[in-house]
């Protein structure tokens, strides 16, 4: 009896590759999770470690963002056939080539050309105390996710012997809000309500020119307050979700801020309370709820 390798393929699985196009002031993102495999004759590497024949993993992702410069990536089916036929083409081992593209949506925010709130997956939350005659609402919104691809800087910082962060003056801002927040009352129309405070937070974070994710936090924090009279407090909880430009000069390509790798983790973690002054006493509002 003889042991033999059976089926097999490796590759860059789940490659985060934003792309940012620019026709005048009006952006278009493009967010993609690219997975490579590829297969063929890869026996040897399996049997004695000989890598002459394997496509190194890393060049797979390096072809994937550099791909994205070189032509406009376009409809997804296009984007992974132009991958798939390539490493077909150009590696005489590799024979086959699975290349898996999803495509994460994103709805421009009306308020201007370079802000968008990814489709889906978010909730609206409440939470109600009450105790003995009182009553307290604390609502909110959870997992909204947003973006612009301009509007924000973040510079002026400390440089301390740890410090490697380089100062920048146009970058990619991105978070998933929570925020929460506390009514004075109960008698309020929670249909209206809730839509038009999402809306204020929106338009907060897309128009205001962002220094820090903090100050933007604050801002939308403010803007609800200063609408809504019956609203005494916001939390938010605001992950930066860090979006790093991709250096493509190894392969000769200039990236003008166009193709970023979006980190998953870890992530600056930015949280703060927004209230008014005179309303600091809560009660039992914010019982058993995290702190933002
Ligand atoms: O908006 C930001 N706030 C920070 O505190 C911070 N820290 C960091 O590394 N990047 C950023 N961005």
């Amino acid at each position: 009896m003889g042991i033999i390798l059976g089926p097999n393929q490796y590759g860059k699985a789940e490659n985060r590759l934003v792309v940012v196009s620019r026709d005048g002031s009006v952006h278009t993102v493009k967010d993609l999770t690219v997975s490579t495999s590829l297969r063929g004759d890869l026996a040897d590497t399996h049997h004695t470690g000989d890598n002459s024949k394997v496509l190194a993993t890393d060049t797979q992702k390096n072809t994937v963002y550099a791909f994205a410069k070189q032509a406009p990536v376009g409809e997804i089916e296009d984007f992974a056939l132009r991958l798939g036929r390539h490493f077909v083409s150009s590696q005489e081992a590799i024979t086959g080539a699975r290349v898996l593209v999803d495509e994460h949506g994103w709805n421009r925010i009306d308020a201007n050309d370079h802000s968008f709130v990814q489709g889906g997956n978010e909730k609206r939350t409440t939470a109600v105390t009450v105790h003995g005659d009182d009553a307290w609402v604390v609502s909110g919104v959870r997992d909204l996710v947003v973006l612009k691809s301009t509007g924000s800087e973040f510079h002026g910082f400390p440089k301390d012997p740890y410090t490697t962060l380089k100062e920048t003056d146009d970058r990619i801002l991105a978070t998933s809000v929570t925020a929460r927040w506390r009514y004075l009352g109960t008698d309020v129309d929670w249909a209206k309500a809730y839509p038009e405070i999402r809306g204020l937070l929106l338009e907060a974070f897309a128009t205001k020119h962002s220094l820090s994710l903090q100050q933007t936090l604050y801002t939308m924090g403010e803007s609800v307050l200063l609408a809504r009279p019956d609203v005494a407090e916001v939390r938010l909880s605001m992950p930066n979700k860090h979006h790093f430009l991709v250096n493509l000069s190894p392969f000769g390509l200039e990236n003008d801020n166009e193709v970023f790798y979006a980190a998953d983790r870890p992530y600056g973690l930015i949280e703060g309370t927004v209230l008014r002054d005179d309303a600091q006493d809560a009660g039992h509002a914010w019982d058993t709820l995290p702190t933002f």
